[in-house]
């Protein structure tokens, strides 16, 4: 039964109880048309999206990539990454029925009744390879982030079948399969940037050994300008592919610490740099903060994929770049450390990368 009461959370283990314990997420809190936000989402003034620091012209690139092999397309994916840790891709090979699909299936997965969702919890799953939860760390966040998410580690077809929402699986897994596509030309690319020539075997398991992909879905919210639907992160993968809808919100930060909005444009895929590829290209390539806000209006969905190391595999500059006589400014780090320690604290911005620096 949801609370009735005037302030009905006032009492933070009563909004635990509904939002966590239950399963009912933000967007259970969102669907009882609370006239206010309840104080624990209510974020440090610094935390919040202020409007004076969003440079309105200026522009993430948008990459066609439909001649990605053409030298100057190359370059520009390299210097994006450098300059940037992010663009867009437009005329890629994913095709856009796959990317309709998987937002579908996220909104489906999402109206499920709170109680089936909540067999995906951390409590109750069977594996924590597939994790529905709310907020990034509830448990370590001073403020409470306007977010709900299923999150999705593949190991393999056998697993996910077994273990996956079937109300979403196919789609997620369709997703995932045809984006391999551009996620091995980008990193083709991308190597070459770095005079890495030629990606064997060993080298694309340390890129792309292991994808997680996540359902977000960000529901309306009553007072979004005191929130954040995530907190300021740079993302831990090598690289992430990002599916937005048409809502906007995602913003990204520049060289001169402005905040970037980054456009819904139809059938593009955001592509940013994470802490994993910023660490192996020694710094070479940027993985940059970001952070999406509330929406006062509607409802949001996104669904990342990280691509990633393997949990086991140790991720340091690249021997190759060490051997052309670069100083390396990260030491080796196991990758599983690297993500515990990111998941074990609240969004801090830019920080995580210091577990690795020398
Ligand atoms: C290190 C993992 C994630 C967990 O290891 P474990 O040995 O099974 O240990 P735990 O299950 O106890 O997880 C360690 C901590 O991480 C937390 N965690 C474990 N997955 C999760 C999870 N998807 N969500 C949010 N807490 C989690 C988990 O709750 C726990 O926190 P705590 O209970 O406080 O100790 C392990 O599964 C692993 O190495 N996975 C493969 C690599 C991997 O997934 N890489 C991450 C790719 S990038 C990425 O996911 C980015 C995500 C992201 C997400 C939200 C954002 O806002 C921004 C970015
Ligand atoms: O929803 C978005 O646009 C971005 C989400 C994000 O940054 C993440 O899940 O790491
Ligand atoms: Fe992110």
């Amino acid at each position: 039964m949801a609370p009735t009461l005037a302030d009905p959370f006032s009492d933070s283990s009563a909004l635990r109880e509904f939002v966590i314990n239950q399963g009912n997420g933000v967007k259970g809190l969102s669907e009882l048309g609370l006239k206010a936000l309840p104080k624990q989402y209510i974020q440090p003034l610094d935390e919040r999206m202020c409007m004076t620091n969003v440079v309105p012209l200026e522009s993430i690139p948008i990459i066609d990539m439909s001649n990605w092999e053409d030298p100057e397309v190359a370059k520009s994916i390299c210097d994006a990454a450098s300059k940037w840790g992010f663009f867009q891709i437009v005329n890629h090979d994913v095709p856009i029925e796959v990317l309709e699909n998987v937002k579908d299936a996220t909104y489906r997965f999402f109206s499920l009744p709170a109680d089936v969702k909540n067999k995906y919890s951390k409590e109750h799953s069977s594996s924590n390879n597939v994790r529905f939860g709310t907020s990034f760390t509830p448990q370590t966040e001073k403020a409470l982030e306007w977010k709900d998410y299923l999150s999705l580690f593949y190991v393999c077809e056998e697993e996910a079948s077994a273990l996956w929402p079937s109300i979403c699986r196919e789609q997620v897994l369709d997703y995932m399969k045809k984006s391999e596509v551009v996620i091995k030309q980008l990193l083709h690319v991308l190597m070459k940037g770095l005079n890495v020539n030629g990606i064997d075997e060993t080298k694309e398991s340390l890129l792309m050994g292991s994808m997680r992909t996540n359902l977000n879905y960000y529901p309306k919210c009553p007072n979004p300008e005191l929130t954040v639907g995530v907190g300021r992160h740079s993302d831990i993968s090598t690289l992430t592919i990002l599916l937005q809808d048409e809502i906007g919100g995602l913003y990204v930060k520049n060289e001169r610490d402005n905040w970037i909005h980054v456009p819904p444009i139809k059938g593009s895929l955001v592509i940013n740099v994470g802490d994993a590829l910023q660490i192996l290209s020694n710094g070479r390539y940027r993985s940059v903060e970001h952070r999406v806000v509330a929406n006062g209006s509607k409802n949001r969905i996104s669904v990342p994929i990280f691509v990633n190391p393997r949990p086991g595999d140790m991720i340091g500059p690249l021997p190759e770049l060490i051997a052309n006589g670069e100083k390396p400014i990260y030491k080796q780090v196991l990758y599983s450390d690297y993500v515990k320690h990111f998941f074990r604290k609240a969004h801090d911005g830019k920080k995580t990368v210091e577990f690795a620096e020398l």
